[in-house]
This record gives structure tokens, sequence and C-alpha cells, in this order.
């Protein structure tokens, strides 16, 4: 998913660029452009009262070196490239593991090195797991009710993240839904065997669709029973709004909000950003899951009560005396995990396929590992999953290149504090630079390799948020992503299963060196490039 209100700098600095000076002036009415202006200079000099008083009365501390702020907009014209490869060149640049940015009026602050992210993430997260309050999250969470977007202080956040850890992803309730997982990557192998046989051999499959749809099917089904995606369900005008949904609120997070960089100017929707966002997506999220909510309970009505709990739903529904949770917040917890648990695990599984085909030999290696505990006369279960340690390293390499959130999910601080000698101003929005960290040469040996072999007998500790913090595609600590158990078994299982049934390989006239590995920003980070890759068969035919 694109995980939250992101700032789409490449469209952002692709709007910049491309706008010209009538534009800009046709975008607003004479009476706004007056506005504006004396937005400016009443803004420009309170700004400047106070930087002077916060510089007399704030701890005598420096901020973190950084691109140049201008007075008002700050350095958001300076943030054009990929953001977290362009915080990365800063922090290089400056010797420094912290980098200062201010957008707007909001200041950033972006670590670079384990020992940091530990302070941030896990010894000092009470100070710093805050959320940064945002136009795209006030409405995506249904005015802050879901647990994404809820600040940690809050016991209903704290309530929230346990009924996930005791009812959704514990062993006993991972393996309740291991059938579920099962038939559906069943149904994609069997979907891509038949393209494969349709065409003689070998045909080449656009991978990103398929395996969005494999995780969304996956998610929906443990949460509320329903699957939207694939050739035999009966869901049409559901999954069509389902769809129209997720493609409406992959756009919204992409997109600028005037409102967070000037928060005075949030009211006036100048832009009218805001519009979509308040008028058809969320009222088009709310009565999607409002009409799943009102179909259980409707379900629980004619059956006289909750006999069983099939899936989440139900638990939520359950929740008894001071534990209950009202439907908004049931809405708005069900979209998190939707969203959490669709896109992260589609970009990971991508950039694993794509850096398998670029190491053929590591394909091989992985695939002998498979055939050696599963043979050829049956898919990869998982039960297998324990016995097959190179495919758990090709995971984790891969997120030590391509986390999906390369800069994890933005935390905040709402008073002043300090970080690694420096000031943190009130308000920061602070981040962590897991790619940067991913790839820090005085972290990591040979770090541009690929190389899954650094990976074979670490343990998974050392993996989420480990001791050294070296590795946290998954962050660490209060908000550390509570989607992991999951995620742990979903990733290495997919990855397994299409390995093992398929070969793989660049299309036709590519070389494996050639593949393009050029990354896109959200805040989630795809291949710029979907995956296209020549795929053939390679179990016995009557597996399936
Ligand atoms: C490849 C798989 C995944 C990756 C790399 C990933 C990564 C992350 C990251 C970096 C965060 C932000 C942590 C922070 O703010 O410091 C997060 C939060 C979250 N993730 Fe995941 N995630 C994955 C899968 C999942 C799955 C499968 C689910 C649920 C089904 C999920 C649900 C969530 C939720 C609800 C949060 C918000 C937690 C909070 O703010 O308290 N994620 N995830």
């Amino acid at each position: 998913m694109e995980l939250s209100a992101a700032l789409d700098f490449q469209k952002w600095g692709g709007v910049h660029r491309n706008m010209s000076k009538d534009m800009l002036i046709s975008m607003f009415s004479p009476a706004a452009w007056i506005f504006l202006i004396l937005v400016y200079v009443i803004t420009t000099f309170l700004f400047r009262k106070l930087c002077s008083i916060s510089k007399s009365s704030s701890s005598d501390l420096p901020l973190p070196p950084g691109p140049r702020c201008w007075p008002i907009l700050g350095s958001m014209f300076h943030i054009s490239k990929l953001p977290h490869q362009y915080f990365a060149q800063q922090a290089k640049k400056y010797g420094s593991p912290i980098v200062h940015a201010r957008l707007g009026y909001s200041p950033w602050i972006v670590v670079h090195s384990p020992e940091i992210a530990m302070e941030v993430l896990k010894t000092r997260d009470m100070e710093f797991a805050y959320r940064t309050p945002s136009v795209f999250a006030e409405h995506f969470s249904f005015g802050y009710q879901d647990l994404i977007f809820r600040n940690h202080t809050d016991a209903t956040w704290r309530h929230l993240r346990k009924v996930c850890a005791t009812s959704l992803f514990t062993t006993s309730s991972l393996r309740l839904s291991a059938a579920w997982r099962q038939e559906e990557i069943s149904a994609m192998v069997s979907t891509i065997r038949s393209d494969a046989i349709k065409s003689g051999s070998t045909f080449v499959l656009k991978a990103r669709p398929l395996i969005y749809e494999n995780n969304m099917n996956m998610m929906s089904r443990m949460l509320f029973g329903k699957k939207y995606f694939g050739k035999a369900h009966s869901l049409g005008r559901e999954a069509a709004t389902f769809r129209t949904i997720q493609e409406q609120l992959a756009a919204e997070s992409a997109k600028i909000h005037l409102g967070d960089l000037f928060p005075m100017l949030r009211g006036f929707d100048l832009l009218g950003t805001e519009k979509n966002l308040r008028e058809r997506v969320r009222p088009a999220m709310e009565n999607f899951f409002a009409a799943i909510i009102a179909e259980r309970k409707l379900q629980h009505h004619l059956d006289g009560g909750i006999k069983k709990h099939a899936d989440f739903l139900d638990v939520l529904l359950s929740l008894k005396d001071g534990d209950t949770v009202s439907d908004i917040c049931i809405m708005a917890l069900l979209s998190d995990l939707m969203a959490g648990g669709s896109d992260t695990g589609t970009i990971s599984l991508e950039w694993a396929l794509s850096e398998l085909i670029a190491h053929p030999d590591q394909l091989m290696k992985a695939q002998q590992e498979i055939d050696n505990v599963v043979g050829q006369n049956r898919l990869v279960q998982e039960s297998d999953l324990p016995y097959l340690p190179y495919v758990h390293a090709i995971i984790k390499e891969t997120m030590r290149r391509h986390p999906p959130i390369p800069l994890l999910l933005p935390h905040y601080t709402p008073v002043a504090s300090h970080l690694g000698g420096y000031k943190v101003p009130a308000g920061s929005t602070v981040m962590v630079n897991a790619w940067a960290i991913g790839r820090d040469p005085n972290v990591w040996s040979n770090p541009e390799e690929f190389n899954p072999d650094r990976f074979l007998g670490v343990t998974d500790t050392q993996f989420v948020g480990g001791k050294q913090f070296q590795l946290v595609p998954f962050s660490a600590g209060r908000r550390q992503c509570p989607g992991y158990p999951l995620a742990a078994i979903q990733l290495p299982l997919t990855l397994g299963s299409l390995i093992h049934a398929f070969n793989w390989g660049p299309p036709a006239g590519q070389k494996p060196e050639d593949l393009d590995m050029n990354e896109t920003f959200g805040l989630s980070c795809h291949r710029a490039v979907p995956l296209q890759a020549a795929v053939s068969y390679r179990l016995k035919l009557h597996v399936l």
C-alpha cells in the first residue's frame, strides 16, 4: 500500500519544474493571491520573531546539518529526488548521521545510524513514537481512530495493538488461517501455470498485479472472510468498489497538501486537494467497511449470537465489557491492516524475484534447497518453512537492500528534544533511513553486493530491530510493525512457492545483469519499472 500521507517528491519536483508562471497565476483568484501575499508577509514576520525567541530560550545545541532552508518554504525544492536517497547523500556530504530539512513549517529530522535509530525507535521511543498529524492521515484514519496514526499515548492504541497481537498474529491464530494462505498460493500458481501451458512453455509474466491480488485475498479472508480478486469469486460489484478505493487511496497518499506544509492554511484547502479525500474517498471507505460490519452483525443476529470466531471481525465484534471498540474504530483498523498487509508484501516479493533473476546462481541454490525438502510432486507448505534457511536468507537480504518503507513511517515529537548532540525542534517529523543503514559500508561488508549467505545462521531476533539495529525494515520498539509474525510466514511461503513451481529469467533479449533496478517513491518503495519475467513451469504436471 501507499501507507501514509506521503509527499510524493518526484511528483512535487515534477510539478515544480513543469509549473509555468501562467499556470500558477490561473490557479488562484486575485483575492486568493492578495490573501496569500498577506499570509506570506505576516508569517515571515512571525517566523523571524519565533526564531529569535527560540534562539534565546531553547538549548544551545545546533540543528543537524542539511539542505538550505529558505524562509517559509524551507528546503522543499531541494528535495526533488527520491528522499531516502537524497537524505543518504546529505548525510554523506556532511559526514553526519542526522540530517535536518524543513518542508514549509514542518521540521524533518532524518536518522542514518543504527545507534541513533535505536534511540529513536527503542530507548527513547516514548518521546518519538508520536505520529505526524496530516491531512491524509486524518481522513484515512477516520479522524485518527485507527492504529497507524493514533498516538501511542492513547489507551485505545495500546488496546488495538494488544487485540491484534493476541487474536490475529499469535502462532495459534496464524495456524488457523494457514489453509486460506495455502489456497490462495495454489490459486496463484495454478493461474500462472495455465498461462505458461497455454503459451507453449515460457511466457512473459507481469508479476506485480498477481502478487498484490494474492496478498490482498489472504488479508481480506483473514480479516473479514471475503476475497475480491481471482477467477472463482462472485463479488463483482463489491470487488470493483474495493479496487476503486484502493486505487484512490494510493493516489491520495501521494498528493501534496498545502495544509501539511502550512498548517495555518489548512482550513482554506486552496488547491482543493482535501476535498476529494473528505467528500469522496473517506465516505467510500466508510460505506464499504460499514456494509461489511452490518452484514456480519445481521448474520450474528440470525445465528443467535457469535458461535465461533470465523475471522478477525468476529473477534472484534465479540469484545466484551470495557474492551469493546466502536464500529468506526473497527473500520479504521480493518483499513489499516488491509493497507499494511498488502503493498509491503508485494514490494518485497517483487524485489526478491528481481534480485534472483539478476543472480541466477542464487535462484538455482534456492530451488535446490526447496527440491531437497519438498520434492517436485507437491507445492511448498508452511510446515516446510523451518527447513528452508536459504529462502529466509533471501528475504532478509532483500529487506536489507530494499526495505519496502525506506524511511519507515514518520515518527514525531510534539516537544523540543535532542539527538546525537543536535537539537530536535518541537513538532519535528523524525524518520529513520532504514534504506541508508542497510547500505552503509560501516555497518555491512560489501553492502552493494546481493548476498543472502550473509544471513545464514542469523536468528530472527537479529532481523526484527535486532540488538544492533542494522536491519530495521519492520522498525522496533512501541511502533514496531505488528504484522511481522504474519509477514515472516507469508513472504518466504509465497517466494518459496513461486521459485519452486517456476523457473524465472529476464524477458528474451535481456541479460540478468541488465535488469532495471531503479526505485520509485511513495512512502513505500516499489521498483520503478514493474517486473516482467520469462517464466516456465518446473514441477510435475499432476501437482495442483
Ligand atoms: C513486508 C512486510 C512488512 C513490512 C516491511 C512492514 C513494515 C512496517 C513499518 C516500517 C512500519 C512502521 C513502524 C514505525 O512507525 O516505526 C509498520 C507499521 C505497521 N504495520 Fe507493517 N510491515 C509489513 C507487513 C505488515 C502486515 C502483514 C501487517 C498487517 C496485516 C502490517 C500492519 C502494520 C500496522 C497496523 C502498522 C502500524 C503500527 C503502529 O503504528 O502502531 N504490516 N510496518
